[in-house]
């Protein structure tokens, strides 16, 4: 198993900054979401470098596959860096009334100031942003489903214009695509672990490997009971260059148990890390995060 072979764009990250730039003028403030899972190598850096900033909150999805102790410390994590991060799961709603909630708090400044000129009514205009496949569609489409109404959806309006209403609040319903910059291999394969980047740009054994390494330390029972393995090694996950022959072990046992062969009887070691991979992406394992605050570099800083 050589290096990690996740490779990124900078072309990317230039035009969505420039993209961004431009569409948050149009909003009072930003929902950024990032996926429970890992929320730090699942944000972007773009956001924060936009000259116009703007107030805003994180929303950390897929709450229901992620480990909830690990997402109260990420709330915690946050809130200690003044940040607001609600979790919720954007397929049954949970959470979504928090969001609410909390957008509200971060732009209680707007509602003042027209309080003070004698509106009675302030609309709070809001654009969802997060790296691909992070639920951003799905959150708009949730929010709209709960009080369907689309404004500016005349004929011959341009669909980047549109609105989608929930109460008081109107989300911009194009959303702003983040690629994730990746710094360091460990968040390139929490990424890969967790569905965020495609197959083509990473080496499943490689993502396969750090997952089993990561939680046999971290979730030993999970992986013992799903994969019926008697015993795990106590893996250095931290060191990536020596995961694999500490690991190698566990993923002959999980092939000669499941079947998984090829030719002379080998276990096919591309097939146990592809079957692994969707199993935890499924949340097969339970629900888990792979990543803690203070796990490394990548979780240090906010
Ligand atoms: N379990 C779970 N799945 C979710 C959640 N939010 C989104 N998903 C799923 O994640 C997948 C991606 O969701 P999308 O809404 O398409 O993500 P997106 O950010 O719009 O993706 P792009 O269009 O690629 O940028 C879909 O299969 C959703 O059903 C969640 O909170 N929990």
């Amino acid at each position: 198993m050589g290096q990690l072979t996740i490779q990124w764009y900078p072309g990317h990250m230039a035009k969505a900054r420039r993209i961004m730039e431009s569409r948050i003028k149009q909003v009072d403030a930003v929902i950024e979401l990032v996926d429970a899972r890992l929320p730090i190598s699942s944000r972007n850096p773009v956001l924060q470098q936009l000259s116009t900033r703007k107030p805003g909150i994180i929303v950390m999805t897929r709450d229901d596959l992620a480990d909830p102790e690990a997402t109260q410390a990420w709330t915690d994590y946050f809130a200690e860096h003044d940040m607001i991060a609600v979790p919720a799961n954007i397929l049954s709603g949970e959470g979504l009334g928090r969001v609410k909630d909390a957008l509200h708090r971060v732009t209680s400044e707007k509602v003042n100031r027209d309080r003070q000129r004698g509106l009675r009514r302030t609309i709070i205009r809001a654009m969802v942003v997060g790296i691909p496949n992070v639920g951003k569609s799905s959150f708009i489409n949730r929010t709209a489903r709960k009080a369907v109404a689309k404004t500016g959806n005349q004929p011959g309006v341009t669909r980047q214009e549109q609105w989608v209403k929930m109460g008081d609040i109107e989300l911009l319903d194009t959303p702003g695509v983040l690629w994730p910059k990746i710094d360091t291999p460990e968040q390139g394969l929490r990424l890969a672990v967790s569905g965020a980047i495609k197959e083509q740009i990473y080496n499943v054994e490689e993502a396969a490997a750090y997952f089993v390494a990561y939680a046999s330390r971290r979730y030993p029972e999970q992986l013992k009971q799903r994969y019926k393995l008697a015993e795990l090694p106590a893996v250095d996950w931290t060191d990536l260059q020596t995961v694999w022959p500490q690991i190698a072990p566990v993923f002959e046992a999980i092939g000669r148990h499941r079947g998984m062969l090829a030719r002379g009887a080998e276990v096919d070691i591309e097939r146990v890390s592809r079957m692994l991979i969707k199993e935890v992406q499924d949340g097969v394992l339970g629900r888990l995060t792979l990543e803690w605050p203070g796990d490394d570099a990548t979780t240090d800083e906010a």
